[in-house]
């Protein structure tokens, strides 16, 4: 079955039955944008949009196809986005001194894991953070509005709105809007986890799960310091069994290759050029890229 089958879809299929039920999850949430799309109930026999299927279908493999459940848990995302305006996030300020050089969203070619030929990659490099944790982590509140922004940029590079590409057989193949996320953990080494370390990253992870379920595919960390390796164990704890099998961590930066090919970073001994060079950021009121700028006007969609 090819993705020109989503235009059939038969009223009996879980996606049709929730895509039904938009109009009430609507008005019960009073918001229908996620992730800059706006959702679309079907209307006069027209089939539903395609990128309005494919958020929905997240929905429910996060809930293992469980409608009454995704249902919920789309509603509370709803809810939370239209007071917390995560998209303006995106085109706010952040305090450069304590956020510059720790997330960055660049595209990988060949990534081997996925299917997709481009694969958007998400690079936060904490083990730079990690040196002085009360600066970035200290205002768990700021912190968080900082990760949603380098989250929304990161899926503004997915390009959902376009609805280019394939999904296969009625969603049971793999999602081709995700994205690859990596951690850096470069410099890094404690026998304990400062607590605003801890605080900030529950926080995140409990909200990712809640408000972007899967938006991310593999997940790497990278720089892990053999003696850190402990914290994998207690990270676990707060996460979905789903997402811990898609992790992968290992002690070198150049062990990416393994897994996400030579299109990588230089400073992964990749053949693509520097994070610094070429990745998006969220804006700390410099002089921001033309390209991150017509990304951002891209998503926007008007509330
Ligand atoms: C000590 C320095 C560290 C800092 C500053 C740090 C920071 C963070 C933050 C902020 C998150 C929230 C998720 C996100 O932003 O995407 C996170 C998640 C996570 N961290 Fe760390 N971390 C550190 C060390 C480690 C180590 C040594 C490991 C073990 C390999 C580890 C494994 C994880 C895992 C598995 C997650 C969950 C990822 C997810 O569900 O997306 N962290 N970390």
């Amino acid at each position: 079955m090819t993705s020109a089958d989503w235009t059939n879809l038969p009223p009996e299929h879980n996606l049709s039955k929730f895509a039904a039920e938009l109009p009430s999850i609507f008005e019960d949430a009073g918001h229908n944008e996620m992730y800059g799309v706006r959702l679309e109930a079907p209307a006069g026999g027209e089939p539903t949009p395609h990128m309005t299927l494919i958020i929905l279908q997240k929905f429910l493999r996060a809930n293992m196809d469980d409608l009454p459940k995704a249902k919920t848990q789309l509603t509370e995302a709803l809810k939370w986005r239209k007071t917390y305006r995560p998209l303006e996030a995106k085109d706010e300020v952040f305090d450069g001194s304590k956020f510059r050089g720790l997330g960055f969203v660049t595209t990988i070619k060949g990534a081997k894991e996925t299917k997709n030929d481009e694969d958007v990659a998400v690079f936060n490099i904490y083990g730079e953070a990690a040196k002085e944790p009360k600066k970035a982590f200290g205002d768990t509140d700021k912190f968080v509005r900082w990760r949603v922004a380098v989250m929304e940029l990161t899926l503004a590079q997915l390009n959902l709105n376009s609805a280019d590409k394939p999904i296969p057989d009625y969603g049971k193949g793999p999602d081709p809007y995700q994205a690859i996320q990596i951690h850096d953990y470069l410099s890094v080494s404690f026998f304990r986890q400062p607590g605003e370390i801890k605080a900030s990253s529950q926080k995140i992870i409990d909200l990712f799960q809640r408000y972007y379920p899967e938006t991310v595919s593999y997940k790497y960390f990278v720089n892990v310091p053999i003696i850190m390796q402990w914290m994998m164990g207690t990270m676990k704890a707060f996460m979905s069994k789903d997402s811990i099998q898609k992790m992968t961590w290992m002690t070198y930066g150049n062990q990416l290759q393994t897994y996400l090919g030579s299109d990588i970073p230089r400073e992964y001994g990749g053949t693509s050029a520097s994070l610094k060079e070429k990745a998006l950021t969220p804006n700390y009121g410099e002089a921001t890229n033309d390209q991150s700028a017509k990304v951002r006007q891209a998503a926007d969609v008007d509330d």
